[in-house]
């Protein structure tokens, strides 16, 4: 059994105990006092290459990364750094993330929200929405393609951007005819849990350049970021290297000084 397979039948058991919990039903009169999910992919399309910062406390690849007491203190330095876009990891088992850090961050900043899980199931959009999202991580490779193209209409339909991931060629084919605006490329496969940042440089040309494409892994630092943004990446998407350096409102800042540099701001 892959990693993802065994991560995906946790987060199935864990969704089936929080649906028992919490009826769908009440779920949605939950979501009606939420607020409108903001224009994530506006966001994403500014001028220069844009940063996604994600809280990330733990992960299968690398096991503990930080301890991360204060999300919400850690949210704060990536707004200040000018993140466009906030991931919080909410899987529990391996990442140690939660629906609670979700909406920590999103009482502490204004920054438009990514709920990042193994989303296999309507419930985790309404979730999403009622913990303060404003996108949606939508992972190709754990979802059959009616499934797929599914929630990523419910997920419009609720006004949440879908961020749909792919890793291979099929998949971008997938991600494009589940009608996917905002594409993530993971340089790291999901079943050896490597990372090979030439992926992005081989899928980028495949996806047209009127969708949003964001280089997702291994980003050690303004340099990582300006050879996404040579294969043509529109913004990256940073866990490890800012929870691990102790500066991460300075990293962030550090990536988006380099992501606003005059050649990569007039190239839409
Ligand atoms: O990070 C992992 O080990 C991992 C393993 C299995 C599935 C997903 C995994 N990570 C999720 C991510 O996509 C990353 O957290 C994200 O792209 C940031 O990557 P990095 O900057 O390399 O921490």
């Amino acid at each position: 059994m892959s990693v993802l397979d065994e991560i995906l039948d946790g987060v199935r058991a864990d969704l089936a105990d929080r649906q028992a919990a919490m009826p769908l039903d009440r779920l949605k009169e939950k979501a009606e006092s939420a607020p409108r999910p903001k224009d994530v992919v506006a966001a994403l399309r500014r001028p220069g290459v844009q940063v996604v910062a994600e809280v990330k406390r733990s992960s299968p690849s690398k096991g503990d990364l930080a301890k991360i007491d204060d999300p919400a203190a850690l949210a704060r330095d990536y707004s200040a750094g000018g993140a466009c876009l906030i991931s919080v990891l909410t899987e529990q088992r391996w990442f140690h993330g939660s629906l609670a850090d979700l909406g920590t961050v999103r009482a502490a900043v204004d920054t438009p929200l990514l709920r990042k899980d193994f989303v296999v199931s309507a419930y985790q959009l309404w979730e999403a929405l009622v913990h303060g999202a404003d996108a949606v991580l939508l992972i190709v490779a754990a979802l059959e393609q009616d499934a797929l193209v599914s929630l990523v209409e419910r997920a419009g339909s609720l006004g949440l951007t879908p961020l749909v991931e792919v890793h291979t060629a099929d998949e971008v084919q997938r991600a494009l005819d589940a009608g996917a605006t905002v594409i993530g490329v993971n340089a790291r496969d999901l079943k050896t849990l490597q990372v090979d940042r030439e992926t992005f440089a081989k899928l980028a040309p495949l996806i047209p350049d009127d969708r949003v494409k964001i280089a997702e892994s291994g980003v050690r630092g303004p340099h990582d970021l300006l050879a996404y943004a040579g294969y043509g990446a529109d913004a990256v998407l940073v866990g490890e290297s800012l929870v691990r350096g102790g500066k991460p409102r300075e990293a962030v800042a550090d990536l988006v000084t380099a992501g606003a540099h005059p050649a990569l701001r007039d190239r839409r």
